[in-house]
């Protein structure tokens, strides 16, 4: 066992991807049920969407060519040939005729926009239209959403909203996702009482973390089994963390993971099974004494008790190690936003600090300002919206200076620097295309 030589994040990071595998368990959910699930399949669409030229208005279908230089005072004179139902068949025009289309309504052949009915008018079976219309004005093209064959989501993505809405529009009704992760939460320490505790005896605190940790579990789509509360007793101790381990994909044990004479976290994983304990300290503040290990294929993580410690450490090292267990590749958005830092910060070289800060605005600028407070304060980190990381090398960071402020959004991938923050997108927009209504 590596007994507290620290180990740097990178390191760690690195470590995480080499050491736990994903689960590969997958199940089929209909799209009703996929919301905040991660795939486990590429999507292709097997048609086009829309599979037809729509009209985005209300109004008349034209050949553009036919409006050219129409205007208040020189409309150009069509005849009206009728009108296009939703959801049906939309015909054709010949030259120099026009349909009413209504918002949704399938392009007759030979038709290229629409005009909207405020800038036309019926009199009797002819039409006036008083604007020019541009070829593909009001129109939505067929395949201009999704083409058939397009790669539009990929595997490790967390599904949102907006991707049930592509897969419903390709007829994609049920997917394939990976597995929720069950993940274990055991407390340890004898002073730790659950938090339903009315009265509490002379040196108890309840319980935070299962609480935090078993949150943020449940925001990155884990399913969470609470293991409770566990004496600083070493038989008993394992004997719940086994009953847990075996139910579980990965276990989280909070507490006991310094080196204090009843910290029997170590010994715990040890007992768990090989290869056992791989880290045991991580050169960051907080959070030294995070415990990484492995029983078998599963990974055992010891988070120390200190309630900001704990749901620091999980933010930064434990979402990895979730993401591992479903594949998750992809990232949604990058939850760092820049802010000016209001204060100097001094830090010590040789390990990473993560500083809570609050966000303020001011005089329109986001400023990062310092909640300081020790690790057990767990209402410093509810009145912070983020930390600022000073990194390894760094004596500090200096008042006015331009800092990332990793913002506490529980869901979401990883994001860092090497990593590309495309999203679960498959296909790539240009800047041009990305504007525009309808
Ligand atoms: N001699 C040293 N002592 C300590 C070191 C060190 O390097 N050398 N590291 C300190 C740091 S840093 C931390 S963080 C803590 C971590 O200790 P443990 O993981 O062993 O945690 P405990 O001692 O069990 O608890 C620490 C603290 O947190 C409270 N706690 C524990 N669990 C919970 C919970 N579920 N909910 C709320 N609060 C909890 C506990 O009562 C203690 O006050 O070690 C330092 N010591
Ligand atoms: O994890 Mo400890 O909080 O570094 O103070």
């Amino acid at each position: 066992m590596k007994f507290f030589q620290v180990h740097e994040t990178r390191e760690v990071i690195r470590l995480i991807e080499e050491t736990y595998a994903s689960l590969e368990r997958t199940e089929e959910v209909s799209l009703y049920q996929a919301f905040g699930r991660v795939l486990a399949e590429d999507i292709h669409a097997a048609e086009d969407v829309p599979g037809f030229d729509r009209s985005t208005v209300d109004g008349y279908a034209v050949r553009a060519q036919d409006t050219f230089g129409a205007s208040d005072s020189m409309p150009s004179f069509l005849d009206l040939t009728g009108s296009i139902e939703m959801g049906k068949e939309a015909g054709s025009i010949a030259p120099a005729k026009a349909k009413y289309i209504p918002t949704g309504g399938m392009m007759p052949e030979g038709a290229d926009a629409v005009v909207m009915v405020e800038h036309a008018e019926e009199v009797g079976s002819l039409l006036n239209v008083y604007k020019q219309a541009a070829p593909g004005e009001n129109v939505i093209r067929k395949g201009e959403d999704l083409q058939e064959g397009q790669l539009v989501l990929r595997r490790g993505h967390r599904l949102e909203p907006q991707d049930l809405g592509v897969l419903a529009a390709v007829g994609v009704s049920r997917v394939k996702v990976f597995a929720k992760p069950i993940v274990g939460i055991l407390s340890t320490g004898d002073e730790i009482v659950p938090p339903e505790t009315k009265h509490l005896k002379p040196g108890e605190i309840r319980d935070i973390n299962t609480v935090t940790l078993g949150a943020a579990l449940q925001s990155m789509g884990a399913e969470v089994i609470y293991g409770g509360t566990v004496k600083d007793e070493f038989g008993e101790y394992l004997q719940r963390a086994q009953d847990l381990f075996e139910k579980v994909d990965l276990l989280i044990m909070s507490g006991g993971s310094s080196v204090g004479t009843r910290d029997y976290t170590v010994q715990v994983m040890e007992a768990l099974g090989e290869p056992g304990v791989l880290v045991h300290g991580i050169s960051i503040k907080p959070g030294k004494p995070t415990i990484l290990a492995k029983a078998g294929r599963k990974p055992v993580i010891g988070l120390p008790g200190h309630p900001v410690s704990a749901l620091v450490v999980f933010d930064l090292i434990v979402r990895r190690i979730v993401n591992r267990l479903f594949d998750r590749t992809s990232h949604p958005f990058d939850p760092r936003i820049r802010a000016r830092l209001s204060r100097n910060l001094a830090s010590a070289p040789g390990r990473s600090d993560y500083v809570r800060v609050r966000l303020e605005k001011r005089d329109g600028e986001v400023w990062a300002v310092p909640v300081f407070g020790k690790s057990g304060l767990i209402s410093t980190l509810a009145g912070s919206h983020g930390v600022v990381e000073i990194p390894a090398p760094n004596e500090g960071l200096l008042q006015g200076e331009w800092v990332n402020v990793n913002c506490f959004v529980w869901e979401r991938g990883i994001v860092s620097e090497e990593e590309d923050l495309s999203g679960g997108y498959a296909a790539q927009r240009g800047p041009e295309e990305t504007s525009g209504c309808c």
